[in-house]
């Protein structure tokens, strides 16, 4: 079947994996302990903290233990949906006050912004909050992206290792499941997106392989005539 949309990874596909590892999560582990201190009593802010105490199954934690577990989470790139959550809060003032800007591989810019006047929806899955990623590419290193995307998932879709996951989003977008791309650089989310009926390409920056799906190290080299 033609491809009709694309469904996009962030880290290590669109962007950098060092500007996740060595900019956004740096800049979270610095600032989360003043947030949440100074916002753990705000009902967002407060659901979050509730939702972090039951999945580490600890629900008489202090905030000053919750946010040891959030930063201990931190350390290990735990997916965890409340963590994701109040880094993506954490990040909007970095973001707001100029201190952050999203890096966008260049190709990955022009492909997005080609796919999208020729007519492809385009979509985000990440691991991030869907406030992350709105404002990774709203207030991009090449300006404000977001009019190129007609949705975002995260984790709240299910986990990304998961095929049922990309059934769920599949469903949402409202085509058949053969008719959107996956792009990742992670093999597991691949094979995932493979089993509920996608169709996947690898972005292996490297130059390198991805076992069982075409690889290709740069957006330019697509043709989605030829998947
Ligand atoms: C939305 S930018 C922050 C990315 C992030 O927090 C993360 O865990 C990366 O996950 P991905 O699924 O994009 O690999
Ligand atoms: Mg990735």
């Amino acid at each position: 079947m033609p491809i009709k949309a694309i469904l996009t990874d962030i880290e290590g596909t669109t962007s950098a994996v060092s500007f996740v590892f060595d900019v956004l999560f740096p800049y979270a582990a610095a600032h989360l302990p003043e947030f949440v201190l100074a916002h753990a009593e705000q009902p967002e802010v407060a659901a979050q903290l509730d939702a972090v105490r039951a999945e580490a199954g600890e629900p008489q934690a202090s905030v000053e233990r919750v946010i040891d577990i959030l930063l201990q989470w931190i350390a290990e790139d735990r997916k965890a949906t409340p963590l994701k959550a109040l880094q993506g809060m954490v990040w909007q003032q970095g973001y707001q006050a100029g201190q952050l800007k999203g890096h966008v591989y260049p190709d990955a810019v022009e492909a997005l912004k080609r796919w999208h006047e020729e007519g492809y929806a385009l979509y985000v899955y990440s691991s991030g909050s869907i406030q992350a990623q709105k404002l990774i590419f709203g207030c991009s290193v090449a300006g404000d992206l977001s009019p190129l995307f007609s949705g975002y998932f995260d984790t709240t879709s299910g986990p990304k290792r998961e095929a049922a996951s990309y059934a769920r989003i599949v469903a949402a977008i409202g085509v058949a499941a053969d008719e959107v791309l996956f792009l990742s650089d992670i093999v597991e989310e691949l094979d995932a997106a493979e089993q509920a009926g996608l169709q996947t390409i690898g972005l292996a920056r490297d130059g390198g392989a991805l076992a069982g799906h075409e690889a290709v190290a740069s957006f330019a080299v697509i043709d989605l005539n030829s998947v």
